[in-house]
């Protein structure tokens, strides 16, 4: 009999991570358009792609293309839309703590401290004070936030209000977490640090993460596969396969060929 992988080992294994079976995305035929002094301004035209459970999926695209407007529909925030968006096989019809969402300004309400913030997702749901308490200090932990549970928005970093932004998104138990450019507005040093932080909660839990990005290489970095839109209105160009194992290294043959061939899609 063969003696069962532990977690530790499972998770040695480059690119491994468990298997999830919940998390996948179904987008089919989707336009959306947007009235603008009168007229239609079409911004995303049959769309049509899956998310399998687990996987890691990154949206690029020339600003402008329809990326936000794409993840802020699979949120459920906008429920206007031509064809179909289900999420496990049920139609999305509005939010739903099980899509975690993260966008690039961390949103976090400045009179409330981190805690508080992160607290706020349980809002109309049934989950008891105790367990509330409980997930939200276990969410601090998972984003490396210890000791700042009191601290409020102002006091904290440009990484750590991002950092708890995730913490935020976490605590509703996400099988799938849509991530709009959470990284642009952070330094260098810091977003190659969160990529990194991203990556190994991404492998360790499964949770199947939808990623838009301007940042080529952070695509490359962490996704399995890159949806590559084209403008006006928002199309798909292409789907590049990334079959490197993790952690990749940026200097590496395959991962530099990867970048220079997404460079050259946006080249004018
Ligand atoms: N509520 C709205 N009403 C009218 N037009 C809108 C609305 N939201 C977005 N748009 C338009 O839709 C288009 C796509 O916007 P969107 O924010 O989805 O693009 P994006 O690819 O995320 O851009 P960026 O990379 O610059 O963030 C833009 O032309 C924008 O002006």
């Amino acid at each position: 009999m063969n003696a069962p992988i532990s977690k530790a080992l499972l998770h040695a294994l480059p690119g491994a991570r468990p298997r999830s079976r919940s998390g996948g995305l179904l987008i089919e035929h989707v336009s959306k358009s947007f009235a603008l002094k009168g007229e239609r301004l079409p911004v995303l035209d049959d769309i049509s792609f899956r998310v399998e459970p687990g996987e890691f999926v990154a949206i690029v695209g020339a600003s402008g293309c329809g990326k936000s407007t794409l993840l802020r529909l699979l949120a459920g925030l906008d429920t206007e839309y031509e064809g179909r968006l289900q999420h496990d096989g049920k139609d999305i019809q509005g939010t739903d703590l099980n899509r975690g969402l993260v966008f690039q300004d961390h949103r976090l309400f400045p009179w409330l401290t981190v805690e508080q913030n992160i607290a706020l997702s349980f809002t109309n749901t049934r989950v008891p004070a105790a367990e509330r308490r409980e997930r939200v200090a276990a969410e601090i932990a998972r984003v490396g936030l210890d000791g700042f549970a009191d601290a409020f928005p102002h006091q904290l970093s440009g990484g750590m209000s991002q950092r708890a932004a995730i913490a935020r998104a976490l605590v509703g138990k996400p099988d799938v977490l849509l991530l709009d450019e959470p990284l642009g507005a952070l330094d260098a040093l810091t977003r190659l640090r969160l990529q990194q932080e991203l990556r190994r909660l991404w492998q360790e839990e499964g949770i199947t993460m939808l990623m838009v990005t301007h940042d080529i290489d952070e695509a490359v970095y962490l996704a399995d596969r890159i949806v590559v839109l084209d403008a006006r209105p928002g199309r798909i160009r292409r789907v590049q396969e990334v079959a490197l194992p993790h952690p990749r290294q940026r200097g590496q043959a395959g991962f530099v060929a990867i970048r220079d061939s997404l460079h050259a899609d946006f080249s004018f």
